[in-house]
């Protein structure tokens, strides 16, 4: 099928390509409205998509390939933008990881719904921000099946450290060079993270993208995560503060 050229130009309109490494470009679509309520809270976020294509793929060649790309097979990363995200003196960001069970099914093993909704609600209790959500960092990069095997082996009495060494990880593999990349189209000012994790500030100092200091996240401690979330403070590194 050949895509018309209203529709071409349309879509193309909206698209930035942007390059990642010397094989590989980032392809950002937005913004895209996207209008979000969980329970009290609402807002109106402006919604970014990125892909990752080969460095020589045009606009029209990228949209050409869609309908054959399999791309619900590879998940893709995207980001919220709430506020002049360019612009503002002050903006608050999260890099989240893709947690499957503690987002989606509000799973209480782990704090990572909670830590979604609530960097949420700060950003645009702020007035300016953006939440990155990083489809490849399931399970810190394990991806969620070997998650699932790690889950059961924390049923045995390992941590979550403990059990990703014993599948053959590292504790982490994250990599937030990608997001980097789409921030640093979206924004070129300093930014506050959101985090207690001293690797995403590291990756942000690396850009020279931090602003002094950062935004303490914890909250959302249940009994069956307390021992998850002492582990990430006594082996992962992760800094306990108080907002
Ligand atoms: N391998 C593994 N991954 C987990 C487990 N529980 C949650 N995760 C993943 O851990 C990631 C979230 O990492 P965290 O260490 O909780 O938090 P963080 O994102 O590094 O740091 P913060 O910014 O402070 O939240 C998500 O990708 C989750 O899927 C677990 O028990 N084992």
């Amino acid at each position: 099928m050949t895509i018309t050229t209203k529709i071409m130009d349309l879509v193309k309109d909206k698209m930035s390509i942007i390059k990642q490494s010397e094989t590989e470009n980032i392809c950002i679509v937005g913004p895209i409205e996207l209008p979000v309520k969980q329970g009290d809270f609402s807002a109106t976020f402006q919604w970014y998509n990125w892909l990752k294509v080969k460095v020589n793929l045009s606009k029209e060649e990228i949209i050409d390939s869609l309908a054959t790309a399999n791309l619900a097979f590879q998940q893709q990363s995207s980001v919220l933008v709430y506020g002049d995200f360019a612009n503002a003196d002050n903006a608050m960001i999260r890099m989240h990881s893709i947690c499957h069970t503690g987002d989606i099914f509000g799973s209480q093993r782990c704090d990572c719904g909670y830590q979604l909704h609530e960097s949420m609600k700060m950003i645009v209790e702020h007035g300016c921000g953006a939440i990155f959500y990083l489809a490849d960092h399931e399970g810190r990069g394990i991806g969620l099946f070997s998650k699932s095997i790690a889950y059961l082996l924390q049923e045995e009495g390992l941590d979550t450290v403990e059990a990703n060494h014993a599948l053959g990880f590292p504790d982490d593999t994250r990599s937030y060079e990608e997001a980097m990349t789409v921030l640093e189209a979206l924004r070129t000012k300093p930014v506050t993270l959101i985090t207690n994790n001293p690797k995403k500030l590291a990756a942000l100092e690396s850009h020279g993208l931090a602003a002094e200091g950062h935004v303490p996240l914890w909250g959302g401690v249940t009994e069956t995560n307390q021992l998850y979330l002492n582990t990430k403070v006594e082996k992962s590194g992760h800094m306990r503060e108080m907002k």
